[in-house]
């Protein structure tokens, strides 16, 4: 089945780059995750799915502690990446996005050019010496991300200007050019047409042979295209987790049979 394709490539590792222990959220009152125990894989692309409201937006930004920036949302429990607590007050959230790197929904590059957009992260973390290692950076960055023969001679035209794919794809170059160890990808594709879709589902098996990806995504045909293991939520619940293979064919909870065969959700 052409669908399957990219999610039956092999697993390259069992090693595991994020834990979260009996981890909470809250929102004021809402209490929107509940004793959510994970181990994310390394090298792996891992899907969240489960009804809306369900949370998978609210863990995923517990992983780079995205939820600090709202004000009512409080975080329990321990996140680890590579065995280090996030949380520990000795940790700069900034540099932990940049080893714990975002794409969101709606793309959205800065309003300047599409070289500033990759250049930015590379230069406010200091990882070029000089203007021809940025440059190779830039450039690294943008074929990575399926960009390059696109843009290679418009790069100081503004990145807004793409298509809502490039940009996307723009997002994703900024994303992997201060070289992140994991990529939060929040429902990446919601906004593109089916080939930018397939674009960016093909990009996202090729960074997995770098580095951990974790999508949340509504649909399971994505979720069965392109992740090795799916996360299923529901009510802040973490419900089941496993391969996506068994997930979607032989799920172990009735919640998960619900809402994959379209009951729930
Ligand atoms: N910024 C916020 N402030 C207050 N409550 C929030 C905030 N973001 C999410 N919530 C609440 O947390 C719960 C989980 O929401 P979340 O967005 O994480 O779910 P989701 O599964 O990602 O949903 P969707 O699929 O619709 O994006 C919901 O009850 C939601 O109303």
């Amino acid at each position: 089945m052409n669908d399957m394709r990219i999610s039956e490539r092999l697993l390259d590792t069992n090693e595991i780059k994020i834990a979260a222990s009996k981890v909470q959220v809250f929102y004021g009152d809402n209490h929107a995750i509940k004793d959510v125990n994970v181990e994310i894989r390394d090298k792996t692309v891992t899907a969240f799915i489960g009804p809306s409201g369900c949370g998978k937006s609210t863990f995923l930004r517990c992983l780079n502690r995205m939820n600090d920036t709202i004000p009512s949302c409080r975080v329990e429990g321990l996140i680890t990446l590579d065995g280090e607590d996030i949380y520990d007050p000795k940790v700069d959230p900034v540099q932990l996005r940049a080893r714990v790197g975002m794409v969101f929904q709606k793309p959205n590059p800065f309003p300047k050019s599409i070289y500033d957009n990759i250049a930015y992260g590379p230069r406010i973390h200091g990882l070029a010496r000089n203007k021809a290692e940025l440059d190779e950076i830039v450039e690294k960055s943008l074929r990575r991300a399926a960009l390059w023969d696109e843009v290679k001679d418009r790069l100081s035209a503004t990145g807004t200007g793409l298509s809502g794919g490039q940009q996307q794809r723009l997002c994703i170059a900024r994303a992997v050019a201060t070289e992140p160890e994991v990529l939060l990808m929040d429902e990446p594709c919601s906004a593109l047409d089916p080939i930018a879709t397939a674009q960016v589902e093909e990009l996202i098996d090729e960074l997995r042979a770098q580095f951990s990806v974790i999508i949340v995504t509504h649909s399971m045909q994505q979720a069965a295209r392109v992740s090795q293991r799916t996360a299923f939520f529901h009510l802040g619940n973490l419900v089941e987790y496993g391969e996506t293979g068994q997930i979607f064919t032989n799920p172990e909870d009735p919640r998960t049979e619900s809402y994959i065969t379209g009951r729930i959700g």
